[in-house]
């Protein structure tokens, strides 16, 4: 505060010194005659500034209020700013309730705003206080700042400010580090085991639920609390999810970053600011404290990271972790518990829609091609990543994309480039390295993480569809990123091997995504997400049947993964063909086309696709070595064996034959 007052100061001083330096010698230049002592730029009309401070404070203009009455007569009413007041009141109110440790009895002080910007308006008669640091130690004595709903510039503005690693690029995005991790920690992701979940989840052996008691959830839960009430600001997002308004959830985001809130801005749906002011509370809310570690030595915690989920309390945690997928994916998590709750099932899937209606789902794990392939420019975009499937159809849970941009050109994916372009926008570019002196952003440079992300708000995408909901599927694309490069770059599947495929989930991860996972490495995972699913496969795969079945869906199986050769020695198949497939699919040409089955997967394979060369079709033709395509098979066909073994006693609806159909529909050795 002193520092500002005195190079104001300094700025009056001048101009007088500048003046005795005149007597003292200097010519001093005559602009015009009459004029006196102080030299005047009359070109322009004088500011309506006293001061500097002054000056500052015109730059900005106060926000305008919601455009609709909080009642329809209240509006022009002398009551409508003491509903306002109460509003904010109870706003923070229900803040302060959030970040409450629940050892105290009441919630942290919190106000709104940036501590920053108040110590300059510190004439405001409302702020009688000294803006706190860490030697306030004790969190009952100190205010929470608050920084609600921020918008994407003010949060540029706190992280260029406050956080290192923070820059624009020369296209306008966000560039932001995540710090030491760089993907999912899935190992770390654990679910309070209470009465309720003991029954209804999926538990032990394949189930990304690792179970947690709620005593040290609790523990977790003071510990990013306590640490967030150290700080002297925190973010708070309230936003939305799910475009299906029967079904939208109220999310609150709680996190030390602008980074972390700018993300979730851009992932979830954005509230207007009369849906922000009737939020109340929220359904659910996250505790981000990814820069504060667990402590090891609570129960159950094997690292440092620890991301906890808490249905009973409607609550995550994250702790020692800043990769911002950790949100959006527990979120997803927590979307698959809730919404097959109400008899919907939610997907791991990208989803678009054609010029006349047709719907296509694309399933697929990390780095198979979801985002990439659901975006089209010939289609419309309904979401990159997780969806519903209800009896209304189809509706994105999210209100953004998330895009991996490693090698990304502007050629191969045009929108998702633009996405990321256009100023003045809000895109987050994570891990990326740019030029230190015009900050071209260079995708191809995997310094950081092959994980390199771009997070932007669907309607970036000129051709997405808002409201992001799309009538049933007509096609199921399962996308699998075949690593061994024996499976065909196409197959159509019947519903039983549609259901199969889904509840295998195959693909192979690629690096990054995951901690640790450094080149493609073959994995089973159920229903093509087993990370974010809370119930057992077999309750979604039932699910998916029954509504196939009902709307007449077509199930596909497209290996977007290697070619003529496994991992290493064949190639990736090209995008372009890919997108000629997908092409064929969406036109419904390739339904009706000439097929022949393969041997071991029993695959339906077409036998000529246009804009693809006919002899990639049979994969067997792009091996140089058949015997070592045979044994490569075989091998993948073992693995397939091996991981199913672990769903054959289940049922998967009440349809015992269909049940049969799908065991009977995996690969024969
Ligand atoms: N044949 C292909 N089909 C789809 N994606 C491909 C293909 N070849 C290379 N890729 C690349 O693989 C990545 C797929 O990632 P992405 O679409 O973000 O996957 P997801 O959304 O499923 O996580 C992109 O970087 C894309 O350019
Ligand atoms: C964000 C993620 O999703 P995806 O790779 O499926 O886009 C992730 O797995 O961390
Ligand atoms: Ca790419
Ligand atoms: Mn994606």
């Amino acid at each position: 505060m002193a520092k500002k007052e005195a190079s104001t100061e300094n700025g009056f001083s001048f101009t007088r010194s500048a003046s005795s330096n005149a007597r003292n010698g200097l010519a001093r230049i005559q602009t015009h005659t009459n004029t006196p002592e102080v030299c005047h730029d009359d070109s322009t009309p004088p500011v309506r500034a006293q001061t500097i401070h002054d000056l500052h404070s015109l730059q900005k203009k106060k926000s305008s209020a919601p455009s609709t009455p909080i009642t329809s007569s209240s509006a022009t009413s002398p009551f409508s700013t003491i509903l306002e007041e109460e509003r904010q009141r109870l706003q923070l109110q229900s803040i302060s309730a959030s970040l409450a440790s629940l050892t105290r009895e009441t919630g942290p002080k919190v106000v709104r705003g940036d501590p920053a910007s108040k110590v300059v308006t510190h004439h405001h008669h409302d702020h009688h206080y000294i803006t706190p640091t860490f030697d306030a130690s004790d969190s009952a004595l100190k205010f929470t700042h608050v920084l609600y709903n921020l918008s994407p510039a003010e949060l540029y503005e706190q992280a260029i400010k406050y956080e290192k690693g923070s820059f624009i690029t020369a296209t306008g995005a966000l560039a932001t580090l995540s710090g030491a991790k760089t993907g999912r920690s899935p190992r770390d992701k654990r679910v309070v085991k209470d009465e309720s979940t003991e029954h209804d989840l999926w538990w032990g052996k394949g189930s990304p639920n690792i179970e947690m008691d709620e005593h040290t959830f609790l523990i977790n839960r003071e510990r990013a609390v306590d640490y967030l009430n150290s700080l002297e600001k925190v973010f708070v997002n309230d936003q939305f999810l799910n475009w299906d308004p029967e079904h939208r959830i109220k999310v609150r985001i709680v996190s030390a970053r602008a980074y972390h809130s700018l993300f979730m801005h851009n992932m979830c749906i954005r509230p207007t600011p009369e849906e922000l002011e009737e939020f109340g509370t929220p359904d659910f809310t996250i505790y981000n404290a990814g820069q504060f570690p667990c402590n090891r030595y609570t129960h159950h915690m094997t690292s440092s990271t620890s991301i906890d989920i808490n249905i009973a309390r409607k609550e995550m945690v994250i702790l020692g972790t800043q990769y911002a997928g950790e949100m959006k994916k527990g979120l997803f998590s927590v979307m698959h518990y809730l919404m097959p709750k109400r008899n919907i099932l939610s997907l791991h899937s990208g989803c678009n829609m054609g010029k006349n209606g047709d719907v296509a789902l694309f399933f697929g794990l990390s780095g198979t091609g979801k985002t990439t392939l659901s975006t089209d420019h010939n289609r419309y975009l309904i979401g990159d990543d997780e969806h519903c499937w209800s009896e209304n159809g189809v509706s994105n849970i999210e209100g953004g994309c998330y895009a991996k941009c490693v090698d990304l050109s502007r050629e191969k994916e045009p929108d998702i480039w633009n996405a990321i372009k256009c100023l003045p926008r809000c895109a987050v570019v994570e891990n990326v390295v740019f030029d230190e002196h015009t900050r071209e952003v260079d995708f191809s440079d995997k310094s950081v993480t092959e994980n390199t992300r771009a997070a932007y708000p669907i309607e970036y995408i000129p051709n997405a569809k808002i409201p992001c909901v799309a009538p049933h599927p007509k096609n199921v694309i399962l996308l699998a990123c075949d690593a061994f490069g024996v499976l065909p770059p196409v197959s159509k599947l019947s519903l039983a091997q549609t259901m199969y495929h889904f509840i295998s989930g195959y693909t192979a991860l690629v690096a990054g995504t995951e901690d640790g996972i450094k080149e493609p490495q073959a994995t089973f995972s159920a229903c093509f997400g087993a990370a974010f699913i809370m119930m057992h496969p077999t309750k979604y795969a039932a699910m998916l049947a029954e509504k196939m079945q009902k709307h007449g869906a077509t199930g596909w199986l497209v290996n977007t993964g290697w070619s003529g050769g496994r991992y290493g020695v064949g190639n990736r198949i090209k995008l372009a063909y890919t997108r000629k497939i997908i092409d064929a699919i969406h036109s419904g040409s390739l339904l009706n086309s000439e097929y022949t089955k393969t041997e071991v997967f029993g695959l339906e394979i077409p036998t000529a696709i246009e804009g693809v060369p006919s002899e990639i079709l049979d994969p067997v033709n792009t091996w140089a070595d058949k015997k070592a395509y045979q044994d490569t098979l075989l091998k993948l066909a073992s693995l397939f064996k091996k991981n199913f073994n672990g769903f054959i006693s289940y049922k998967i609806g009440t349809d015992q034959s269909l049940t049969e159909e799908i065991l009977a529909a995996g690969p024969t050795l």
